[in-house]
């Protein structure tokens, strides 16, 4: 008895002494800043094990934005055990990307990421070599080029024409006085959008069972992928998988892969029966093109597997879909606190497209209005704050701090579109700014990067350009819209959420009103 109490003391100050000499070795790290003694950027101070995590609360890119105040634009965090450096300004982000690019040219990969080893042939996650060349080529010499897309215009008006009347008749259903969620049906619109473009079909189509069945493992994965995962911030517990993320996205990508699969298959027979009976003069989608695909076999695949095409289908929904109903909902969100900047941008449409004529793409060009809109929201919210986070390939040296190699970078686009240094009245929705201005988001101007810049930039953005503009221009020229009559300019909430992208917190709800032309 006596000697388990000596015992159990024993052991008490053993670990009283541990906690001590721990508690002693991360203080005197931290106030050395970096064991190699070379200088490395500043940092908030962070708890022992947690490091920085409780920092950054629910809206990380905010918190993280506020940093620089204090910090300045290059900050370091400890986020769990993995070493982080967030970027936060405009000038920081120039010298990133004209000079360091290549660096940090490598992603960092989430445990979630690794299902059914989706990272080895995702375009947005793979490694920096051979088989990223080869996939980020076919996208932007083969599918995201104005011919192509130019191909598929009627196809994008016709799933824009099914969301107009997806949205009057739920604006004629709902009862007096009450919204419609308008993000829900551009993001249905998005997806069937993408689904012509890749497979020429309808996949949120209610008549489709097994398209039903893939917009909902399509939404899971975008929850799945967006939440914060223990094992990534300790890499040590990943094989306990606390939060059983690992083990959800393993089914649900699982099931995806099987219907893309079936789908690819399906696809191929009907190729061989065109082929013999000399027809198919039909329009060529994108898992045509990737069917298509003929490389040297020395420093290229010959083919592309079954495996890597229905992945990167996957991938295209999920890098497609949610941010550009995301962009919708924000811009429609700021028309309805301005509503003078509402009645300028369908005073515009009106003129330049007329009534009872719909806005096509090829009007785009002379809506300048609409297009400040766009970028004017991008700036405020930029869709994937962060990037996809990029990680240092090598020990660098970045605007006189050390970076060590396998150091996670944040590239704070929401931080960087609201830069005081850069703009004026940063947080005011102010789409004039833009309009004698050179200023765009295609990765050249530093202050605005929603689609990232660089080697490891958007391959979307011809697309999403496209998109975006068809979608709010309809939008705005068909219907005049109201708040639902609790709210108001003043209190429409603002607040936003982070998952795989940023959006509204409260879905907008506004009421529609047809046009009579
Ligand atoms: C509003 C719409 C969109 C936004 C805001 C957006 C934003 C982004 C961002 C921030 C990145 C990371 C860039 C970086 O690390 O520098 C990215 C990468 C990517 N996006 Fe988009 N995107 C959009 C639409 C699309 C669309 C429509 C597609 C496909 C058709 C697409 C396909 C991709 C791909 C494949 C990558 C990975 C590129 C790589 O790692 O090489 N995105 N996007």
């Amino acid at each position: 008895m006596l000697q388990n109490r000596t015992t159990m003391e024993f052991n008490w100050t053993l670990c009283l002494v541990s906690l001590i000499t721990f508690s002693f070795i991360i203080l005197t790290c931290r106030k050395k800043g970096s064991p190699t003694g070379k200088r490395q950027p500043p940092a908030p101070p962070g708890w022992p094990v947690f490091g920085n995590l409780f920092n950054l609360g629910t809206m990380p890119h905010r918190t993280v934005a506020g940093l620089a105040a204090t910090y300045g634009p290059v900050v370091r965090l400890k986020l769990g055990s993995v070493n982080t450096v967030a970027i936060l300004s405009a000038k920081a982000a120039t010298e990133l990307f004209k000079n360091h690019d290549l660096t940090f040219v490598e992603r960092t990969i989430t445990e979630t990421s690794k299902s059914h080893d989706y990272d080895k042939s995702s375009l947005a996650l793979a490694p920096y070599g051979m088989y990223w060349r080869v996939l980020r080529k076919i996208c932007t010499v083969e599918m995201l080029v104005a011919k192509r897309i130019n191909e598929s215009a009627a196809a994008r008006r016709q799933c824009v024409d099914n969301m107009l009347d997806w949205i009057e008749k739920e604006a004629d259903s709902a009862k007096n006085g009450s919204g419609v969620h308008v993000a829900k049906f551009v993001f249905l619109a998005s997806f069937n959008l993408l689904g012509n473009l890749m497979l020429s079909r309808d996949l949120a189509n209610p008549d489709s069972k097994l398209g039903s069945e893939f917009f909902r493992i399509m939404i899971s994965l975008m929850e799945l992928g967006g939440h914060p995962n223990i094992s990534d911030l300790y890499p040590w517990l990943k094989r306990f998988d606390l939060q059983g993320l690992r083990r959800k996205m393993d089914q649900d990508v699982g099931k995806a892969l099987e219907i893309a699969t079936g789908w690819v298959k399906e696809r191929v027979q009907k190729r061989l029966n065109e082929a013999e009976q000399r027809g198919g003069d039909r329009r060529k989608d994108f898992l045509d093109v990737l069917l298509d695909y003929e490389g040297t076999g020395k420093d290229e695949p010959e083919k592309m597997s079954e495996r890597d095409i229905t992945i990167f289908i996957l991938e295209i929904f999920l890098a497609g879909s949610e941010t550009t109903s995301s962009t919708i909902e924000w811009a429609l969100t700021e028309l309805l606190r301005c509503p003078k900047k509402m009645i300028r941008a369908k005073d515009e449409l009106a003129s330049v497209i007329g009534p009872n004529q719909k806005v096509e793409e090829k009007s785009i060009d002379d809506l300048p209005y609409l297009q400040a809109i766009i970028k004017e929201t991008l700036r405020l919210h930029a869709p994937i704050p962060f990037l996809v986070p990029r990680k240092a390939m090598h020990d660098t040296d970045f605007m006189g701090y050390h970076i060590p190699k396998d150091t996670q970078l944040f590239v704070n686009a929401w931080a960087i579109g609201r830069d005081p240094e850069r703009w004026e009245n940063p947080n005011s929705f102010e789409p004039e700014r833009f309009l004698d201005s050179k200023v765009d988001y295609k990765g050249q101007h530093f202050e605005l990067i929603p689609f990232g810049a660089g080697r490891r930039m958007c391959v979307g953005v011809p697309l999403a350009q496209r998109v975006l503009h068809l979608v709010l221009g309809s939008l705005l020229h068909e219907f005049d819209w109201e708040l639902e009559s609790h709210v108001n300019a003043e209190t429409l909430d603002m607040k936003d959420k982070i998952g795989i992208v940023v959006r509204k917190l409260e879905p907008l709800k506004a009421i529609p009103m047809k046009v009579k032309c």
